[in-house]
């Protein structure tokens, strides 16, 4: 009944202290039901509701500039601006999406999706409003699990010595999407205690104080001096002494406080972080219980939490913590990597069985990525597994730090491909043209499960950099015979005939199985080949299709530029060969979200399209020699 009179930016502002009490229940009902039929970041958003609504009672939007970062957490704000009634088509295709982005609504200041940006973007804000002399609040939310990213620590470092206006929210849950680690974590832990501290605070003034002859001079000079006693008695070191003045703990579900809290914070000249206390899954005890399960979920039913739809089938992700499981049995010097994704890239159990050798570096794929260097140099064999997307920010370090000493670090790279409803920023379709470009970097990509198990194997016992990449969800359980031992640069020869040659790239085989089958049924010879490296490509291979095929057609769901087929193109272009290359990839452009199967047709790359764009290139080849 309150959320009926919610229906643009600022409209919060007309309800009264008990109804607001009200909209935060029903936002909370709306989002269980909504995400419970969609599937979307759950218990993140349940945890920021009041927050949410706290900050927007007491900014102006679109004028003051609110910056998610990540942005999961934003689905209250995007209720709050007038979005409600895209939670019928959230994360489906054409429909809203899950994350801010600024073509959705002019009260989405920065795009997200990626960890630990909020603090940059919206400095950025904060100085290119002071530049052009404008006048609006700037405020980046950010959680404790983005704060173990390396680029937050870059930004309050530059916010500190820029001195600007800028408030920073730290929505500290205690929570990243598994238990968060390190020792920011560990600092905000003793942090969220400060009433604790509060209450010593005044227990040793007021002693002090008392002792009579000197008591309230040492008080005085215990105010003002560094020391550790300081320390003790005011929360917040670490930022204040930066030169960030902080706020808080603040109770994160107590509306007023928080806007008793951002109204001391307006008043603050330069950089101000409040830090905020919330409850992950709040309001819902499925997700309260289990926050990690909650913190992205299908759909579900909401009386018991459990998922409704459940694959029968292994995901790789599956097929890989298992090898993971079997490898570190023979190898005690296999040791496992993750960003903050152990559950989403199937290393919890390596982490139950192998606890010692399993490193949670945070959300700091750049350091992952180094840290898996030095293991590396020190003699051990590490596997980082990391989601293809997340990867890209390990890139120098993939040049730099693994490839130029040849260190054998393994990517086990999830999520490459589409992956689906989180959209364009997590689309893992790059990783192909950057690994390839990479000296030193042998990249797989496996056709099936048991491909995929022998080639993390391999890749394991290489002991040179390699990565294998493989896809979100169900892995293809077919063409189980076919599994020939991987041999070094050498690609798997499916169906052999003449005329069109299709080689397909990892993931993309089962679909170029089909498509192979109705080119058949239509009367057309094809060869169908599984490239198995994507670097090294196996030229001898593609010297062998120019012989007996007037086209060959390769299929890989990455970007065009810099992918397999490119290469192809490149080196066919060195022969004499009349072959003509048909490159089915993807566009040069973000893919938005919706479902693989919607969007592999939207960019041609579904199994008509593939036929008939073979067909027209075979066509066109004939008419071209005639
Ligand atoms: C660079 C990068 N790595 C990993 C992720 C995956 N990821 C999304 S949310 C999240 C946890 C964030 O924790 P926190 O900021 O505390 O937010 P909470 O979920 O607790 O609300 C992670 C690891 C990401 N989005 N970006
Ligand atoms: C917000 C975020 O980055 C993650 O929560 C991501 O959505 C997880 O994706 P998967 O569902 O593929 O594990
Ligand atoms: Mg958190």
């Amino acid at each position: 009944m309150y959320l009926e009179q919610i229906h643009e930016a600022n409209d919060i502002k007309k309800l009264n202290e008990q109804e607001l009490a009200g909209l935060a229940e029903e936002i909370r009902t709306f989002l269980v039901e909504k995400i419970s039929k969609t599937g979307g970041h759950l218990a993140s958003n349940l945890g920021v509701v009041e927050l949410t609504m706290a900050m927007h009672l007491s900014f102006q939007l679109p004028e003051d500039k609110m910056i998610w970062d990540v942005g999961h957490q934003s689905y209250t704000h995007k209720i709050l601006t007038g979005r409600k009634e895209g939670f019928d088509d959230l994360r489906k295709y054409g429909g809203m999406s899950g994350f801010p982005k600024r073509k959705e609504s002019d009260c989405d200041a920065f795009d997200t999706g990626h960890s630990s940006t909020s603090i940059s973007a919206g400095l950025g804000y904060a100085r290119g409003r002071d530049i052009l002399g404008q006048d609006y609040s700037v405020i980046s939310v950010i959680g404790d699990g983005s704060l173990t990213g390396g680029m937050a620590y870059e930004a309050l470092n530059n916010a500190a010595e820029m001195k600007t206006n800028f408030i920073i929210v730290l929505n500290d849950n205690h929570m990243s999407i598994s238990k968060n680690v390190g020792g920011m974590s560990s600092y905000l832990g003793e942090l969220r205690t400060a009433r604790a501290y509060t209450d010593l605070k005044d227990t040793v003034e007021n002693v002090l104080g008392s002792i009579p002859f000197g008591g309230e001079k040492m008080v005085r000079h215990i105010k003002r001096t560094k020391s550790s006693i300081k320390q003790l008695l005011v929360p917040g070191m670490f930022f204040e002494d930066m030169g960030i003045k902080y706020l808080g703990p603040v109770d994160g579900h107590d509306l007023k406080a928080l806007c008793r809290a951002f109204t001391e914070a307006k008043r603050v000249k330069g950089p101000v972080l409040v830090h905020v206390l919330t409850k992950k899954g709040k309001g819902y005890l499925p997700a309260e219980e289990n926050p990690s399960r909650f913190h992205g979920t299908g759909p579900f039913d909401i009386q018991t939490g459990e998922p409704i739809f459940k694959s029968g089938k292994d995901s790789c992700t599956d097929v890989f913590s298992k090898v993971m499981l079997d490898l570190a049995k023979k190898d005690d010097r296999l040791v496992a990597i993750t960003a903050a994704m152990e559950d989403g890239t199937g290393l919890a159990a390596f982490h139950r069985y192998y606890p010692d050798r399993f490193f949670d570096v945070g959300i700091a794929e750049g350091h992952g990525v180094t840290f898996a260097a030095g293991l590396a140099a020190a003699g051990l064999h590490p596997v980082f597994a990391v989601y293809s997307s997340f990867l890209q920010r390990g890139f120098d370090q993939m040049i730099h730090d693994v490839c130029l000493q040849k260190l054998p670090v393994v990517f086990a790279v999830d999520r490459a491909g589409l992956v689906g409803s989180d959209g364009e920023t997590h689309q893992g379709i790059f990783d192909l043209s950057y690994l390839s470009m990479i000296p030193n970097m042998t990249v797989l990509s496996p056709k099936n499960k048991w491909e995929l198990a022998d080639m993390v194997r391999f890749a394991v016992r290489l002991g040179a950099p390699a990565a294998v990449r493989y896809p979100r969800g169900s892995a293809f359980d077919g063409f189980r015979e076919y599994r020939a031992p991987i041999e070094y640069g050498k690609s798997e020869p499916v169906y052999e005939e003449e005329d069109i040659a299709i080689i397909s790239v990892g993931h993309m085989f089962e679909q170029a199985v089909q498509v192979r089958k109705r080119l058949k049924e239509i009367g057309y010879n094809c060869t169908l080949i599984n490239a198995r490296f994507v670097k090294p490509v196996d030229e001898e291979m593609l010297r062998k299709l120019t012989v007996e095929h007037r086209l060959i057609v390769t299929l890989e769901e990455n970007i065009r530029r810099g992918g397999f087929g490119e290469f192809v193109i490149a080196y066919l272009a060195g022969l004499e060969t009349d072959a003509e290359v048909l490159n089915l990839a993807l566009p040069d452009d973000y893919i938005e979200h919706g479902s693989v199967d919607l969007l592999r047709s939207e960019v041609m790359l579904d199994i008509e399209s593939c036929v008939a764009r073979i067909i027209t290139a075979y066509i066109a080849e004939e008419s071209r020699r005639d």
